[in-house]
C-alpha cells in the first residue's frame, strides 16, 4: 500500500463529522460509556480535576459578587475599601491556581488515555490473522489510530472541562442572577432565548459548512497526492498543465467554500455583539430605571449584568462542545469496534508443548481448505504429504495451485477445513501459534526490509541475538559480502521498505534473519522475478547453507533448486498429482516432465 491512499484514509476519517440524527446521536453517546474503563485507571486525578474544576468555577462565580462589594461599600476611605481589594485579588489568585491545575489534569488524562487507547487498538491488530485484513484496510486502521484517538483526546482532554466548567458557569450565572434580582432575571431569561437560539442554529449550519470546506481540502490533497506519486508518468505524457489545472480547480473549490464559511463566521459575530450588547443595554437600562428608584444598588446591577454575561458565555461552548462530544462519540465506537474483533486464530486454552527436539517432522493428513473469503473454491483439496526430518521437498506446479495456501496453514495463519497438519507429531491446532511459529523459519518470495540499519534488520531474526551472531548468520547467508561495501557497513539504513537494495540483497537479509532464527523447519519461496545470473547464484549458495541439516519445504520456481530436492511433490489445483525424486518424475512423463522440458517451472 502506497503512503498516498494511507493518509488519504486518515484524512477522510479525520473529517468524518457525521451529521447528528435523535436516535444515532443517543447511539453513539452511549459508545463514550466504552471509555470508562480507561477513564476508571485514573480515578484520582480524575477526582482531583474535578474537584479543581468546583474551586475554579466557585471562584469564578465570586468574582462579580467581590465587584458588587467593591462598588457598593469599597470606594469609602478607610480599612474596608482595602480588604474589598484585597479579596477580589485573593478570588483572582484562588482562580488562576485552580484554573492551572485543572488545565494540567485535565490534559494529562487526556493524553494518557489517547496513548492507551492507541497501544490497546495497535496491540489487538498485531493479534489479528491475515484474514482480517483481507476484509480491513490498513489505511482505514492507521486513520483510526491517528484521527480517531486525537478526537478522543480533544474531547476527553479539554471539551469535557470546558463543558462543564461552561455547565457550572451557566447553572451558576442562572442561579446568581435569579437571587440577585428575580424581575431582571426573568427579563434576561428571555433576551437570551432570542440571542441564543438563532445562534445555535447558524452553529450547526457553520460546522456542515466547515465539514465541506475541510472535504474539499482533502480532494486537493487527494489530486495532489495521486500526482505526485505519478510525476514520471505525468511528465512522459506532458501532461503538466492539464494536471495544475485539476489542483487549481480544486483549490478554488476549497477557497470559494472557504470564503462562505467565513462569511457565516463573519455575520454570526457581528449579529451576536449586537444581540448579546443590545440585550445588555436593555437590561442595564432597567436596572439603571431600578437603581434611581432605589429599588437596586449599582454594586447589584453591575454584578447581574457580569452573571448574564457569564451565563450566555456558558451557553455559547455548551453548544460547541456539543459538537466535539458527538464526534468523539463516533471516533469512540470506530475504536471500540477495532478492539471487539476477536482474532480468529486463538491460542488452545491447554496448549501442547513440542517434544524436545531440533528436529522437524510434518504431516498433512487429508488437509482441505477453502480461503474464507472464496467458500466455493477448494484451495487444498484432501492433500496427504509426508515429510521426514532434515528432508528437503520443492512443491511445483501451475500458478494458483495452491503452494502458497500450504505454507498459510503451517504458520497457521488459517485453519485447515478438514484434516490435520502435525508437527512432530502433534496438531499445529493444539500449540500455541506463538511456539509453533518459533519451529518455523520463513525466506518470503518478496522479503520485508525495515527502516532501520542492516544489523538490526537481520537481527528482526532474533532479538536476542549479538551483534556477532548477526554477523556471523550474514557471512553464511553471504549477505556479508555487500553489507561490509555499503556506505556505513551494517550500521547502512536500509531505506524505507529497503529500497535501497536490490532484489537479489533483500533477499540474503531475509535468508540471514532466518539462519540467525535457526528454526528446525525452513519454508523458501523462491524469488521470481528475474534476479541476474550472479545473484541468483549468490542467493542459491545462501539458501543452501541456511537449509543445511534441516526438514526444508520450497516453493520451487527454478530448476536449479528443484534439481537438489529429495522429492518434489506437483500441485494442481489444491491436489497433489505426482510425488518423487526429480529423476523419476523427470521420467515418469508427466506434469513435471512438461514443465521441466519447458526449463520453467510454474
Ligand atoms: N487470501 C485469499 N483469499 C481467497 N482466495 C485466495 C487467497 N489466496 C489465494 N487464494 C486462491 O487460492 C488458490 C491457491 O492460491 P495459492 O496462492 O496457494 O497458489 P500458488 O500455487 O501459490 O500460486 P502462485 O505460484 O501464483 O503463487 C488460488 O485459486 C487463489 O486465487
Amino acid at each position: 500500500m502506497t503512503a498516498q491512499p494511507i493518509e488519504q484514509a486518515a484524512l477522510d476519517a479525520a473529517l468524518e463529522t457525521p451529521e447528528v440524527a435523535k436516535p444515532a446521536a443517543r447511539r453513539r453517546l452511549s459508545a463514550l460509556r466504552s471509555l470508562g474503563p480507561y477513564l476508571r485507571r485514573y480515578r484520582l486525578r480524575l477526582l482531583l480535576a474535578l474537584l479543581m474544576l468546583c474551586t475554579s468555577s466557585a471562584a469564578f462565580l465570586a468574582v462579580p459578587l467581590a465587584f458588587r462589594g467593591l462598588i457598593d461599600h469599597g470606594f469609602v476611605a478607610g480599612g474596608q475599601m482595602q480588604g474589598h481589594f484585597l479579596g477580589l485579588f485573593g478570588i483572582a489568585v484562588l482562580w488562576g491556581c485552580a484554573s492551572a491545575a485543572r488545565f494540567y489534569q485535565v490534559s494529562w488524562i487526556g493524553e494518557r488515555i489517547t496513548a492507551d487507547l492507541r497501544s490497546a487498538v495497535y496491540h489487538r491488530m498485531l493479534d489479528q490473522s491475515p484474514e482480517y485484513f483481507e476484509t480491513t484496510r490498513t489505511g482505514e486502521v492507521l486513520s483510526r489510530l491517528t484521527g480517531d484517538t486525537t478526537l478522543v483526546q480533544t474531547v476527553v482532554g479539554s471539551s469535557m472541562s470546558m463543558g462543564l466548567r461552561s455547565f457550572f458557569q451557566f447553572t451558576g450565572g442562572l442561579l446568581m442572577l435569579a437571587v440577585t434580582s428575580p424581575k431582571l432575571f426573568f427579563v434576561t431569561l428571555l433576551l437570551l432565548l432570542f440571542v441564543v437560539v438563532p445562534l445555535v442554529m447558524t452553529g450547526r449550519r457553520l460546522r456542515k459548512l466547515s465539514r465541506e470546506s475541510q472535504d474539499r481540502i482533502a480532494d486537493s490533497s487527494a489530486v495532489a497526492g495521486e500526482v505526485l506519486n505519478a510525476i514520471p508518468t505525468v511528465q512522459a505524457f506532458t501532461n503538466e498543465a492539464y494536471e495544475t489545472g485539476r489542483f487549481d480547480d480544486a483549490v478554488e473549490r476549497s477557497f470559494t467554500t472557504a470564503i462562505r464559511r467565513t462569511l457565516m463566521r463573519a455575520l454570526l459575530t457581528g449579529g451576536m455583539i449586537v444581540g448579546v450588547f443590545g440585550a445588555i443595554v436593555f437590561v442595564l437600562w432597567l436596572g439603571a430605571q431600578s437603581v434611581a428608584s432605589g429599588a437596586m444598588t449599582a454594586g447589584e446591577l453591575t454584578s447581574f449584568i457580569m452573571y448574564a454575561a457569564i451565563t450566555a458565555g456558558g451557553v455559547g461552548v455548551l453548544a460547541e462542545v456539543w459538537g466535539d462530544v458527538m464526534r468523539a462519540a463516533g471516533a469512540t465506537e470506530r475504536l471500540m469496534e477495532l478492539m471487539r474483533a476477536e482474532p480468529t486464530i486463538a491460542a488452545p486454552a491447554q496448549p501442547r508443548r513440542l517434544p524436545e527436539t531440533r528436529q522437524a517432522r510434518l504431516q498433512f493428513d487429508r488437509v482441505s481448505f477453502r480461503y474464507p473469503s472464496r467458500p466455493l473454491t477448494a484451495a487444498l483439496d484432501g492433500l496427504d504429504l509426508d515429510i521426514r526430518e532434515g528432508e528437503t521437498v520443492a512443491l511445483v506446479g501451475p500458478s494458483g495451485a495452491g503452494k502458497t495456501t500450504v505454507f498459510q496453514l503451517l504458520q497457521r495463519f488459517y485453519d485447515v477445513g478438514a484434516g490435520a497438519i502435525r508437527l512432530n507429531g502433534v496438531d499445529i491446532r493444539e500449540l500455541h501459534p506463538n511456539s509453533l511459529r518459533a519451529h518455523i523459519g520463513l525466506v518470503p518470495q518478496e522479503p520485508v526490509v525495515f527502516s532501520t540499519d542492516a544489523l538490526e534488520n537481520i537481527r528482526y531474526g532474533r532479538r536476542d541475538a549479538s551483534d556477532a551472531e548477526v554477523i556471523a548468520a550474514a557471512r553464511t547467508a553471504l549477505a556479508d559480502e555487500f553489507i561490509v561495501r555499503l556506505p556505513d557497513g551494517y550500521q547502512t539504513f536500509l531505506g524505507e521498505r529497503g529500497t535501497r537494495l536490490s532484489g537479489g540483497q533483500r533477499q540474503r537479509i531475509a535468508i540471514a534473519r532466518a539462519i540467525l532464527k535457526n528454526p528446525p523447519l525452513l519454508l523458501l519461496d523462491e524469488a521470481t522475478s528475474a534476479l541476474d545470473a550472479e545473484s541468483e547464484a549468490l542467493v542459491q549458495r545462501g539458501l543452501e547453507a541456511a537449509m543445511a541439516g534441516r526438514t526444508t519445504l520450497i516453493i520451487a520456481h527454478r530448476l536449479a533448486t528443484v534439481q537438489q530436492a529429495d522429492r518434489i511433490v506437483v500441485l494442481e489445483n489444491g491436489r497433489v498429482i505426482e510425488v518423487g525424486t526429480p529423476a523419476e518424475l523427470a521420467r515418469s512423463g508427466g506434469l513435471y516432465a512438461r514443465l521441466a522440458s519447458l526449463q520453467l517451472v510454474s
